[in-house]
């Protein structure tokens, strides 16, 4: 065996042919020629030496072919791949078959190239399988070039992935999505990339602030940090990117441009080896900055990556537009909303303001307090629904009810009013149903009550609160069912009534104090709606001045050109407790007075005692009846009673309460 191994000798290498000789091949061929001239780099090895290796393997390892023989095979071998290379050489040590792999080699030159191996044993047909010391016999390819295409092509594989990946990610999402997924974005970048930092710069409209949106690092280095970052840092890195040009610094600080001053000093205290930076830009705009720092290491890309960080930052780029449009539109779309509730009450003021003139001719005032009112009676006018006007005493009740019989479908018959305090109780039945011929002393002949008269129209019940509570059940009926019978009849009458009440005071209160049936209450309740006092729509007071002045005028034959406007401040900051008719009746008194075109009116001196002089007799004593005897628990006679507090005998205020109808609640 010896023998044989001997004949590998580079020196002996015509031994091949005489080994040919020896076996008496007749061979035309000379082997050793065919080894040197092989382009494929073939060696024979023994015990991991190599005995002999041809001029292409001597080309592969950039070494004379004489250099490398008697040294170890895998001395040529990349040290990261000589345990693989060894692993490869035992496996094959225990077998007969042919080896191969993939390995690099380091060229005399210090290159590195990939290359292509194979072995087999030289096999000895004394010896059933090699042994330790078995010459191999090798082919060695260089594969650098097909190495590096299937690399690239992986690479590129890959990125498209990515690149897919992260579109795929933004499709569809919903805006407030956008951001989250940008920073699960950066992290995946980071990690295929290689980087160590990867930040999100945002242009906005201060040309001196950019803002740092998002920021991604690596474990144990430092995120950017979020929020505005003054260009004034870094004025030529953020101009570069601002002006769509990307930005490559390989070298910190050596390829930093001279100017980049802040820059330099920047990236030395945080320790950023290299930067790159792709502008974002979509549909013609620049958007900001995609930014790939190196703290730990420099960067190896090629330059030629650029092109494809270009990519992901259209991808980003485009985010940020649709965001921006999204935020844009949202906007929009806000306003118009705005615009249009804008317009539908304005709108409704102008239908307000033109239903006023043409149908509530009578009602001045344009204040928020009157209009609202006036869409409440206009909505209610055109239903039968029962409706309950209340408000202090002046504020225009029965005008507001005139109205809405005006407004209704029952127009064209005159609405029947029943004031309810003027009447006394024991007519109040009779005037309101009816009575036959001689229905009770003094009723000679029959006579239609009111409901009968109001029959398809509409009946105005005013000062509801003073109806007499044993008369409340009938009035009840009549608004539930129509029906009625007229006083000494027993015949039922129907009729198609709507009604509309009013009263200044809280009926509520009255039905708790039981001086009102609460049913009837929630019956006339069906459609409430409060008259506001004059004092809290002060606005209305010059225009209803002026309309008072001019009616006046009218009748008196006076003409008003003017008005001080010290005169209608004073108007105006009075608080009117007679609200509309007190201020009309003060009008008519300066307009008796007036004898110049400008007219001079004295605001009444005081509120609430005004309003109380303003009264009829009978409701002052009225209202004064009624407060003491609520305030002596209706007890008539006896010292502490109320007779006693008048100053008047029992007898004569029994006597004046049967006139005036003042009953005490629950008898
Ligand atoms: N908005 C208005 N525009 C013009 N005149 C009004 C207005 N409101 C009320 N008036 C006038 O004020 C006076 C009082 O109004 P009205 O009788 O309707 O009030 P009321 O609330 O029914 O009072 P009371 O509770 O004392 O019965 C009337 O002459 C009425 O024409």
């Amino acid at each position: 065996m010896i023998d044989k191994i001997s004949a590998w000798d580079m020196n002996t290498a015509s031994s091949l042919q005489n080994r040919d000789e020896r076996t008496d091949d007749q061979s035309p061929w000379d082997f050793r020629l065919l080894f040197d001239r092989s382009p494929v780099g073939v060696y024979v090895v023994q015990s991991g030496q190599i005995r002999y290796a041809n001029p292409a393997m001597g080309d592969l390892l950039g070494r004379e072919p004489k250099t490398i023989a008697n040294n170890s095979l895998l001395s040529f071998i990349h040290p990261d791949d000589r345990s693989m290379a060894e692993e490869h050489r035992q496996q094959q040590g225990a077998e007969t078959e042919a080896t191969r792999f993939l390995t690099r080699i380091v060229r005399a030159d210090g290159t590195i190239a990939t290359v292509e191996m194979m072995e087999s044993p030289l096999q000895d047909e004394s010896l059933a399988s090699p042994s330790d010391d078995a010459v191999m016999v090798g082919v060695m390819m260089d594969v650098t070039a097909h190495r590096q295409a299937d690399l690239e092509i992986q690479e590129r594989l890959g990125f498209e992935q990515l690149l897919a990946n992260l579109s795929a990610g933004f499709v569809n999402l919903p805006c407030d999505q956008i951001d989250s997924r940008i920073d699960a974005s950066l992290k995946a970048l980071v990690e295929f990339l290689g980087n160590d930092r990867s930040t999100f710069v945002e242009f906005g409209d201060d040309d001196d602030y950019v803002m740092v949106s998002h920021s991604y690092a690596v474990p144990g280095c430092p995120r950017f940090p979020i929020g505005p970052f003054a260009v004034a840092h870094l004025p030529w890195f953020i101009n570069q990117f601002r002006s769509g040009n990307r930005v490559f610094v390989r070298r910190i600080p050596q390829d930093f441009p001279v100017d980049a001053v802040k820059e330099r000093e920047h990236c030395l205290q945080q320790g950023i080896q290299s930067n790159v930076t792709v502008p974002l830009k979509a549909g013609g705009e620049l958007l900001g900055g995609l930014t790939f720092a190196f703290l730990r290491k420099q960067c190896e890309w090629p330059r030629e990556i650029m092109s494809r960080l270009d990519l992901v930052g259209g991808v980003f780029a485009n985010v940020l537009l649709r965001r921006r449009n999204e935020e844009v539109l949202q906007k929009t779309m806000e306003e118009n909303l705005r615009l249009r509730q804008q317009l539908e009450q304005e709108n409704l003021y102008l239908r307000e303001q033109a239903v006023l003139k043409h149908h509530h001719g009578k009602i001045v005032g344009h204040s928020d307090a009157i209009t609202r009112v006036l869409a409440d009676v206009e909505r209610v006018a055109t239903t039968d629904a029962p409706v309950l006007l209340t408000g202090e005493t002046g504020t225009g009740k029965e005008l507001l009810a005139q109205t809405i019989h005006e407004l209704s479908d029952r127009k064209n018959r005159p609405m029947i009013v029943v004031n309810c305090a003027s009447l006394p109780a024991t007519l109040i039945e009779s005037e309101l149903f009816g009575r036959a011929a001689g229905a009770y002393t003094g009723a000679a002949s029959a006579a239609v009550g009111r409901f009968e008269l109001a029959d398809g129209s509409t009946l105005f019940l005013d000062e509801i609160g003073e109806f007499p509570l044993e008369l409340q059940a009938k009035l009840l009926r009549v608004l539930q069912d129509g029906r009625f019978e007229r006083l000494g009849t027993a015949k039922t009458i129907s009729v198609d009534v709507r009604i509309i009440a009013a009263t200044n005071r809280d009926l509520e209160a009255a039905t708790r104090k039981n001086l009102f049936r609460s049913d009837l209450f929630y019956r006339l309740n069906v459609f409430p709606i409060c008259v506001p006092p004059l004092r809290e729509r002060c606005e209305d007071i010059p225009p209803l001045t002026w309309a008072f002045v001019e009616a006046f005028g009218r009748r008196m034959g006076k003409s008003i050109k003017s008005i001080p406007r010290k005169t209608m401040k004073q108007l105006q900051s009075h608080d009117w407790p007679g609200n509309i008719r007190e201020l009309s009746n003060t009008i008519e008194r300066a307009m008796i007075l007036a004898n110049s075109d400008t007219l001079h009116i004295e605001t009444p001196a005081t509120s609430r005692d005004a309003a109380d002089r303003q009264k009829t007799l009978k409701e002052v004593e009225r209202d004064q009846i009624l407060f003491v005897l609520e305030k002596t628990g209706w007890r008539i006679r006896g010292s502490g009673g109320a007779a006693e507090c008048l100053d008047i005998k029992p007898t004569t205020l029994e006597a004046r309460m049967a006139k005036l109808g003042i009953k005490r609640p629950n008898q």
